[in-house]
């Protein structure tokens, strides 16, 4: 690497590593190592490799993961771009592979952006339970969305918040958090050196202030019994044992489930050595430390709905949120028949059920005008929307921004107040009667779910035609299009079987509706 490695961070590091220093040194020689992660809400791990016109070599410690070779190019294929993995750093896999994460949990991810590890997190929860994943950073929350969206996840919301109003409103309401820090960075020297020229001596102390911050939100935020981990990619003592050491003496309800030392994690330093630390002159990736906090408490208590509720003092809309909680979500709109009538749509669409929705950001449009709902026209646009062009009905919460449907998987209520970027899976927006589907609906869905599709070769031109937003000729007999329903329409376009966005068909030619944010340059 070009960049000089600052004379403290090399003087802290001998210290550290005594004679083992020489081999950590010789890795700022060596490129760093690169990966992928298959989204298994897509794919199976086991089928992607063979799919793909690249090597790549298994992880040891996350089951999804590959090592990619130089020249690889993950990003240029159009399975990137259906969403088929997530190009990551190989050490950043590991911290959710310690999370712990099974279908239906409530995982709060505090600082998500850009989002490799809530994608990680989403895939696990094979959409069943809820995602809320938030970052302080506004800018950074617009790649998160869209990473989530890319990834076709159904059941997460994005919050642009602080920990310690999350915490407030949703106190106990989470099985597992990860806290993937702001933190000084060093264990990134190799691969960004921007990390580099940033640092300074004061860096690490700078970041053990707000990591303090961070976990002790995180602790009120967390269900009893639940798992919180605590991840960076620095090697400073200061920002990984010593901020751990300090929370676990001021919450001794929590310890520290020891996984340093075994497989590929080398134990933290004392006081605790249950932590564990990725090498990059041990393993193949990039410098990490990982602690995994377990709250000592029965799992037993509110999710994260009625927690928001109990935060908020019993008014009848959190009745009604937590009451909800525990029933499945629902649809928005109703298929055909049921458009506009007395449905869940009709009684949630409150806009983001809520007077805050000023501060609310949705970036499908002006969530400032929430105060004017989609009326029984939006709901009926939807449910003719259902009728004409999907073979299955969406679940979720019905939540509008105006004129713009989401379904979340919690009631809308249960973010009054919080500054939401997005408050569940983006279905589209009503223009005037007419119901336009979002390109989030599109990634999340698969053909057997839509009334009308079209496979594209992974290997053949019109892909990538396709995700540079052209316009392609398609005679009707090579639509996939459900028994009964007009060739005309809506159809979800879609890469060897997996969807890439929508198109319109009609006389022979599919107009594109790939968004021009997401073309292929
Ligand atoms: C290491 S990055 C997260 C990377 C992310 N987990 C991923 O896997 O893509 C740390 C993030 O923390 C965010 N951040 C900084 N201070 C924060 C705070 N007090 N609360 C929440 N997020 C914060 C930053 O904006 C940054 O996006």
């Amino acid at each position: 690497m070009a960049a000089q490695l600052p004379r403290s961070f090399t003087e802290r590091m001998k210290e550290l590593l005594g004679p083992e220093y020489e081999d950590f040194a010789e890795t700022y020689n060596e490129a760093p190592h690169t990966g992928i992660r298959v989204n298994t809400l897509k794919i199976s791990a086991t089928v992607l490799p063979g799919l793909l016109p690249f090597p790549v070599e298994p992880i040891p410690w996350c089951g999804t993961g590959f090592y990619t070779e130089e020249g690889a190019r993950p990003g240029k294929h159009p399975y990137y771009h259906a969403g088929l993995y997530y190009i990551q750093e190989p050490s950043a896999m590991s911290p959710v592979e310690l999370l712990g994460v099974t279908p239906g949990d409530h995982v709060l991810d505090l600082c998500a952006a850009p989002g490799g590890k809530s994608t990680q997190i989403a895939a696990k929860l094979q959409g069943k339970g809820l995602l809320v994943s938030n970052d302080l950073n506004a800018e950074r929350t617009k790649a998160l969305a869209k990473n989530l969206e890319l990834a076709g996840v159904r059941n997460a919301i994005v919050l642009n918040e602080s920990p310690e109003r999350i915490a407030a409103a949703f106190r106990h309401g989470f099985d597992r958090i990860l806290i993937d820090a702001p933190c000084s960075g060093e264990g990134m020297f190799r691969k960004d050196e921007d990390m580099v020229r940033q640092w300074n001596e004061q860096s690490p102390r700078k970041y053990a202030d707000m990591q303090r911050e961070i976990l002790a939100a995180a602790a009120l935020a967390l269900k009893p019994g639940g798992t919180i981990v605590y991840s960076t990619c620095t090697f400073s003592p200061e920002e990984n044992e010593g901020g751990i050491f300090e929370f676990l003496s001021a919450h001794r309800e929590f310890e520290v489930v020891p996984v340093g030392g075994t497989g590929s994690f080398s134990p933290g330093f004392d006081p605790v050595p249950g932590a564990a630390r990725l090498w990059p002159h041990k393993v193949k990736g990039e410098g990490h430390f990982i602690a995994v906090l377990k709250h000592g408490g029965t799992a037993e208590g509110a999710n994260a709905v009625a927690s928001a509720s109990a935060a908020d003092g019993e008014s009848a809309a959190s009745r009604r949120g937590r009451a909800l909680a525990s029933a499945p979500p629902r649809s928005g709109g109703g298929r055909g028949r049921d458009t506009g009538g007395s449905g869940p749509a009709r009684r949630d669409k409150t806009p983001a059920g809520r007077g805050a929705a000023g501060r609310s950001s949705s970036g499908h449009g002006d969530a400032r005008r929430s105060g004017a709902a989609a009326g029984g026209d939006g709901l009926a646009a939807y449910g003719a929307f259902l009728r004409d062009q999907l073979a299955r009905e969406p679940e979720g919460f019905p939540v509008w921004f105006g004129e713009h449907l989401y379904l979340s998987p919690l009631p809308g209520e249960a973010l009054n107040g919080l500054k939401t970027v997005r408050p569940g899976w983006y279905m589209g927006q009503n223009r005037s009667g007419r119901f336009v589907p979002g390109h989030p609906l599109a990634t999340a869905l698969t053909p057997e779910e839509c009334l009308r599709s079209l496979q594209l070769d992974g290997d053949g031109p019109e892909a990538v035609s396709y995700l540079k937003g052209e316009t392609l000729s398609v005679p009707a007999e090579r639509l996939n299009v459900a028994p009964g329903a007009s060739p005309k329409g809506y159809v979800l376009v879609c890469v060897d079987g997996y969807s890439l966005g929508w198109g319109k068909w009609q006389d022979g030619m599919l107009k594109n509706e790939y968004p021009a944010g997401w073309r292929w340059t």
